[in-house]
């Protein structure tokens, strides 16, 4: 099998920031005045409790003149923290959810164009929780914690700075005292809380897929009695969350050490405070700021180890949509790496295949050395008994598949180098299982390039015979539709019609009218014949009648290629 990346369950967290940079380019401006905003606050929330200092000098020195003209200052002062703290929190996280935002549009847009093996390869839950749950925790991040977190770091650097300049000694014994065992405890939440919180996500993924996947067969699990069985599965992924959420805990218990360490900081300096103030190596005003400053930092440092638990958090979030993006092959520019418009397609070329074999997994090919070239106008059958490989032929003569050894190519250019958007335009499938997406029945035949207007769509309709089936339904083309709203046949009918609209050069129909009855499905097969022109053919099919309709057979697994009486 040829290399499909699959993710990991514990995300690659290596460079996660150099890998997301390509989204914070275009918010380079909005980025810096975040910073600058952030800092002026910081800077202001630092000079309030100086200010209060020299409140308290004036107040000591009896000196009432100065003594008002500082206390206004401090009101100022306050007031102009107040406006900035507000300001700039509002800039942050106006910024960071506009990063998210691109960031969301690109990795739905990368699961979206992601090659059919990836989607294959992973359980749907798992896709669609790394594109929801993880986006939804980075965006209660940006919106919540990251601006406490830069708050908290950068008044904690200006107060330090200014306590220095107040008293390096007192400042020098509050930080030989406080930082090594405090730097201490946050280097060992931090060890263990990557683990923890990449075992909750992986966990609660788990819980998420067992359930989507199981929800759709939830009749077969009743009537088989097999609910007891799904049950003891889910209690193992249940049982599994809770250890995760419980190693969690534990490790964010790990910062209340930090509460300990604090009083007993608080409770030094108060001590060494009182000592300088009495051996005049300090003024009261001064010993104020530093028991402020001192309360202010520590506890800023405790909110800062704690909010590191939630930034672990979203780092690990971050990572896992990173490496999703990196797995379905997106370039972080948008748009799907590798993809090449070719200049000069043919409208109608040659589908060639030369020696393509195909596995899933690691067991026989399914398709093995297969050589067989679809002309324009041609008309080709796919017979073959269940599981024999026919819908496989189909995706790789569709471009769904890229083939493990030989080449597919249209018009003498390998499908593999061709962008979706042009793929698409030459070469179309229609499976058996038919998705519609949310909207009217004219908005979802109108799905293919291009864009074809009511007109092309009425005479589409009309030539396959569809026009009283649509003028049927209560609001005719108007009629809104939801993923599985019609039958399955009448499905069919819709993605036929659609795939005519894209007017390809080869159509590829995979049992593409088992679902609907007899009479229609041979008035399409007749209508398609006639729409046909010089448009290819390859119907994968069980009926009789539509084996006769073919130029020549191709019989799975054999992969022998043979004509039919017409
Ligand atoms: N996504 C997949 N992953 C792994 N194995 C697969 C996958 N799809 C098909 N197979 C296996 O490949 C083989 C060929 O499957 P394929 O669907 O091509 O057969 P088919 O001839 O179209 O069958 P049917 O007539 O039932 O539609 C089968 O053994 C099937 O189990």
């Amino acid at each position: 099998m040829a290399d499909q990346p699959v993710l990991g369950e514990l995300p690659d967290q290596r460079a996660v920031f150099r890998r997301a940079a390509p989204w914070l380019r275009g918010h380079r401006v909005a980025l810096a005045a975040a910073v600058v905003l952030n800092l002026a606050g910081a800077a202001l929330a630092v000079g309030v409790t100086a200010a209060i200092g020299r409140v308290v000098d004036a107040a000591d020195d009896g000196d009432r003149e100065a003594l008002v003209g500082r206390v206004l200052l401090l009101l100022v002062a306050v007031a102009a923290t107040g406006v900035l703290t507000w300001a700039s929190r509002y800039w942050l996280i106006r910024v960071g959810e506009r990063v998210l935002a691109g960031l969301r549009e690109h990795a739905t847009a990368a699961v979206g164009g992601a090659p059919l093996r990836f989607v294959e390869a992973h359980r749907g839950g798992e896709l669609l929780r790394r594109l929801t749950g993880e986006l939804d925790g980075l965006a209660r991040f940006a919106g919540g914690t990251l601006p406490d977190l830069v708050a908290a770091a950068l008044v904690l650097v200006f107060t330090v700075v200014m306590l220095a300049l107040y008293s390096w000694p007192l400042t020098l014994a509050l930080l030989i005292g406080f930082l090594p065992p405090a730097v201490l405890i946050v280097r060992r939440f931090q060890r263990r809380a990557g683990d923890a919180y990449a075992g909750v996500a992986a966990a609660e993924t788990a819980v998420a897929a067992r359930f989507a996947e199981s929800l759709p067969a939830r009749e077969q699990l009743r009537i088989s009695g097999a609910v007891p069985r799904w049950l003891k599965r889910f209690r193992a992924d249940n049982d599994r969350l809770r250890a995760a959420r419980e190693r969690e805990v534990v490790t964010e218990l790990t910062l209340n050490l930090l509460t300990l360490l604090q009083a007993g900081c608080v409770a030094g300096l108060l001590v060494l405070s009182a000592l300088f103030v009495g051996y005049g190596r300090l003024s009261v005003g001064v010993a104020v700021v530093f028991v402020l400053a001192t309360r202010d930092i520590l506890g800023r440092f405790e909110d800062l180890a704690a909010s590191l638990g939630e930034a672990r958090s979203a780092h690990v979030r971050l990572a896992r949509l990173l490496d999703l993006v990196r797995a379905t092959g997106a370039s972080p520019a948008g748009g799907v790496a590798g993809g090449v418009d070719p200049v000069g397609l043919p409208a109608r070329g040659r589908l060639v295949l030369t020696g393509v074999g195909f596995t899933y997994g690691p067991g026989a090919p399914v398709v093995d050395g297969l050589s067989l070239t679809v002309a324009p106008g041609e008309r080709l059958v796919v017979v073959g008994p269940t599981g024999a490989g026919k819908s496989t032929v189909g995706k790789l003569l569709a471009g769904l598949y890229p083939p493990d050894r030989g080449t597919v190519t249209y018009g003498g250019h390998e499908l593999t180098a061709l962008t979706a958007r042009s793929l698409r335009s030459r070469i179309v499938l229609v499976p058996q299982e038919v998705t519609l997406v949310a909207g009217t029945l004219g908005e979802n035949l109108a799905m293919v390039a291009g864009r074809p207007g009511p007109d092309r769509v009425a005479e589409v309709l009309d030539t396959l015979g569809l026009s009283g089936w649509v003028a049927s339904l209560p609001g005719g083309l108007g009629t809104p539709l939801e993923a599985d709203s019609l039958s399955t046949g009448e499905r069919q009918l819709v993605a036929i019609a659609r795939a005519v609209l894209a007017d390809p050069a080869v159509l590829v129909l995979d049992e593409a009218t088992a679902g609907v009855d007899r009479e229609t499905a041979a008035r399409i097969e007749d209508a398609l014949s006639a729409a046909a022109g010089d448009r290819a053919l390859v119907v994968i099919a069980h009926r009789a009648e539509t084996v006769a309709r073919g130029h020549r057979v191709l019989t799975m697994p054999e992969g022998t290629v043979g004509g039919v009486r017409r």
